[in-house]
């Protein structure tokens, strides 16, 4: 059965920028009565907000300033969704850093990992059929390298392979049956955002991607898979989206991830190699 986006109130952290804000927008062309924007970047949240509610109405976006790793912060700002609009129907927890370094990892951890889980535990709380709610979608984001192995980005990898394991099993249908709560698990290829800007601060500087030389998926077209994956997904399902392809079903088949994805990555490998090779003969 296919789920519809028309009248729902949706969350989105991290949704001022990249995936999140393309999110937000491809929630708001399928039907969505408000989209909830939490993110640490002032501006740019108080910009997307006054676009797009000059063009789908007044009071259709809210940005609220939260760093999804204070606690209370965080339920501070459900609640004010919650009080403003009555429910919440969707909850997409994208908020995300690649940061590698041996200084950063925990923050990295943090963000990607614990607070992505304190978020979707809450959700849960609200949305729970058994605990007064009416049921409802988290979808948390996880990446090709859940999927792939990365060793340039071991913390990273480590955060959204969890992630995707997470998702899958408080997604199960032994819990959906009884909770109404589905659970999905969108992993991206190498996306075209502001995350890239930060592709210096890595684990192995030997690895260092020149993403110039590839054509990466467009945001636009990773936003328009989550609502995608939302309108198709069954509960503890994990879709990629890969290279502005159409968002793809990859639960019970991993390796046609890795039949789509390579193509890209093995050129990555190839360029780190002459890298690598460049800097031994130096
Ligand atoms: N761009 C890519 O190639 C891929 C991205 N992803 C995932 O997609 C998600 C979004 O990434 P992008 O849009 O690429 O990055 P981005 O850097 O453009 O967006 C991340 C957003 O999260 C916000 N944020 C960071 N820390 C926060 C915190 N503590 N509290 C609240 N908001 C916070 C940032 O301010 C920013 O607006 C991340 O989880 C990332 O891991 C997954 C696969 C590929
Ligand atoms: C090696 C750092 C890559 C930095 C890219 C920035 C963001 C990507 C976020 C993702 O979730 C995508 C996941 C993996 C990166 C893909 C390819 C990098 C290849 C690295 C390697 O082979 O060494």
């Amino acid at each position: 059965m296919a789920h519809s986006l028309n009248g729902k109130v949706a969350l989105v952290t991290g949704g001022a920028s990249g995936i999140g804000a393309c999110t937000v927008r491809s929630l708001l062309e399928e039907g969505a009565k408000h989209v909830a924007v939490l993110d640490i970047e002032v501006e740019a949240g108080n910009v997307l907000q006054n676009e797009l509610n000059t063009k789908y109405g007044e009071n259709k976006v809210t940005f609220i300033e939260c760093d999804v790793t204070n606690k209370e912060t965080l339920v501070g700002a459900f609640n004010a969704v919650q009080e403003q609009n009555g429910y919440i129907d969707v909850v997409v927890n994208n908020a995300g850093i690649l940061d590698d370094t041996p200084e950063n990892f925990e923050r990295t951890i943090n963000i990607n990992l614990t607070s992505l889980i304190r978020s979707s535990l809450h959700s849960w709380k609200i949305m729970h059929k058994e605990k007064g709610g009416s049921g409802g979608t988290i979808i948390n984001f996880s990446s090709v390298a859940g999927l792939l192995k990365f060793e340039a980005i071991p913390i990273y990898s480590a955060t959204k392979t969890a992630v995707l394991k997470f998702s899958t099993c408080l997604g199960d249908e032994t819990h959906y049956t009884r909770s109404g709560v589905r659970v999905l698990a969108m992993c991206f290829g190498v996306t075209d955002t502001p995350i890239l800007e930060n592709n210096t601060k890595l684990f192995d500087e030997t690895a260092k991607i020149n993403f110039k030389e590839f054509k990466l998926q467009r945001p636009e077209s990773a936003g328009k898979a989550v609502t995608e994956a939302y309108k198709q997904g069954t509960s503890a399902s994990v879709w990629l989206s890969n290279a502005d392809e159409p968002a793809l079903d990859v639960t019970k088949d991993h390796s046609k991830s890795m039949e789509s994805a390579l193509k890209v990555y093995l050129k990555m490998q190839q360029q780190k190699k002459k890298h690598q090779q460049q800097k031994q003969q130096q």
